[in-house]
C-alpha cells in the first residue's frame, strides 16, 4: 500500500503538467458521450439515467445484488492482474461515487461508511476545506465553486490522494469525483489503476433541487442561481464521465429518488463482497 500511494505521488507531479495544459473548469468536456433527445430528457426533470448511453445494463447492475463488474474487479485484484508498480500486488480499492448535486452521495456513504470497512473523501469537501485556507488557490476554488465550475484536476487530485495517504487505508469511497473526462484522465495518469465501480446516484434534477435549497448547512453553492450551473456543469461534464464507465459495464445505478432507508437498501447490495 505505502509503495502504491509512493507511486500516485511521483505521478502527481506528471499529471499535474498535463492538466494544467488542459485546465478549463470544465468547460471543453465533449458531450458527445450524451444523446441529443435525451439532454431534453433531463431538463424536463427526467431521471440522469435517461440521458445515460447503454442505460439498460445499469439498470441490469442495479437489479443485482452484487455488481458483475465489482465481481470481476475483485477477481482480477487477487490475481494481482492490476497492479499499480514494478512488485506491487495490492492495489487500493476505489469505488467512485457519482451523480448530480444533491441526489444523496454524501448521506449514503456515510451509511456505507457505518457497515464496511471503508474511508470516505468527498472531494467537495476536501476542496471546501482547501478555500478555508486564504491561499491564492483557496480563493480560486472559492469562487469556482460558488459558479458550479469544476476546479482543475491538478489541485483535486493532490487533495484525494493526501488524504487517502494520511488515512493509511485501502478502501476509499470517493464522492463526487472524477466530474469531467479531464478529472478522470488525470486519476488515470497519476494513480495508475481505474476504480473498482461508479456508483451512480440517480435522481430528477426537481427533487435534487428541492433537497439542495432545504439543505441549510451555509454552503456558497445552494443557492437557486448555482443549483442552475451546477446542472449545467453535472449534464454537460459529468454524465459523459458515466457514459465513459458504463461503456466500460462498470456503473452500478440506484434510483435515489425514493427514501434515504429504500435507498441504502439498494446501495448495499453493491458491497455484500465487502462484508
Ligand atoms: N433519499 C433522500 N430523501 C430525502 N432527502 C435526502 C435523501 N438523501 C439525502 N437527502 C437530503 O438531501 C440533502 C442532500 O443530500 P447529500 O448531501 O447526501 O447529497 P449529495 O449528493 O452529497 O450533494 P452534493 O453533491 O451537493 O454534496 C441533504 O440535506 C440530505 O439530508
Ligand atoms: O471533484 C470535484 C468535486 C467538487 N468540485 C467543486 O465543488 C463543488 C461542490 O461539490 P460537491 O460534490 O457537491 O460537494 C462542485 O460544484 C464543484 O464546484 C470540483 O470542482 N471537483
Amino acid at each position: 500500500m505505502r509503495r502504491a500511494m509512493e507511486r500516485l505521488t511521483r505521478g502527481v507531479a506528471r499529471a499535474s503538467e498535463r492538466a494544467m495544459r488542459g485546465a478549463n473548469g470544465g468547460t471543453r468536456e465533449p458531450v458527445s458521450a450524451v444523446r441529443a433527445g435525451a439532454v431534453t430528457a433531463v431538463v424536463t426533470g427526467t431521471a440522469a439515467s435517461a440521458i445515460v448511453a447503454g442505460g439498460a445494463s445499469a439498470v441490469a447492475c442495479a437489479g443485482e445484488s452484487e455488481s458483475k463488474n465489482a465481481r470481476a474487479a475483485t477477481e482480477e485484484k487477487s490475481d494481482g492482474g492490476k497492479g499499480i508498480g514494478k512488485g506491487e500486488t495490492k492495489t487500493p480499492t476505489v469505488v467512485f461515487v457519482l451523480g448530480g448535486p444533491g441526489a444523496g452521495k454524501g448521506t449514503q456513504c456515510a451509511n456505507i461508511v457505518r457497515d464496511f470497512a471503508f474511508v470516505h473523501l468527498s472531494a467537495g469537501d476536501l476542496l471546501r476545506a482547501h478555500m478555508k485556507s486564504g491561499s491564492p488557490e483557496g480563493n480560486m476554488v472559492a469562487e469556482m465553486i460558488k459558479q458550479g465550475q469544476i476546479v482543475p484536476s491538478e489541485v483535486t487530485v493532490n487533495l484525494l490522494l493526501d488524504a487517502m495517504r494520511a488515512s493509511g487505508e485501502d478502501r476509499f469511497l470517493i464522492d463526487g469525483f472524477p466530474r469531467n473526462k479531464e478529472n478522470r484522465d488525470a486519476w488515470e495518469n497519476t494513480a495508475g489503476f481505474d476504480c473498482d465501480f461508479v456508483l451512480f446516484f440517480d435522481c430528477p434534477e426537481d427533487v435534487m433541487t428541492t433537497r439542495l435549497l432545504g439543505r441549510n448547512e451555509g454552503r456558497s453553492d445552494d443557492n437557486i442561481e448555482t443549483i442552475k450551473k451546477r446542472f449545467v456543469t453535472f449534464r454537460e461534464s459529468s454524465l459523459p464521465v458515466i457514459n465513459y464507465y458504463e461503456k466500460l459495464n462498470k456503473v452500478c445505478t440506484v434510483n435515489s429518488d425514493q427514501s434515504p432507508e429504500d435507498v441504502y437498501a439498494q446501495t448495499k447490495g453493491f458491497f455484500s463482497k465487502f462484508a
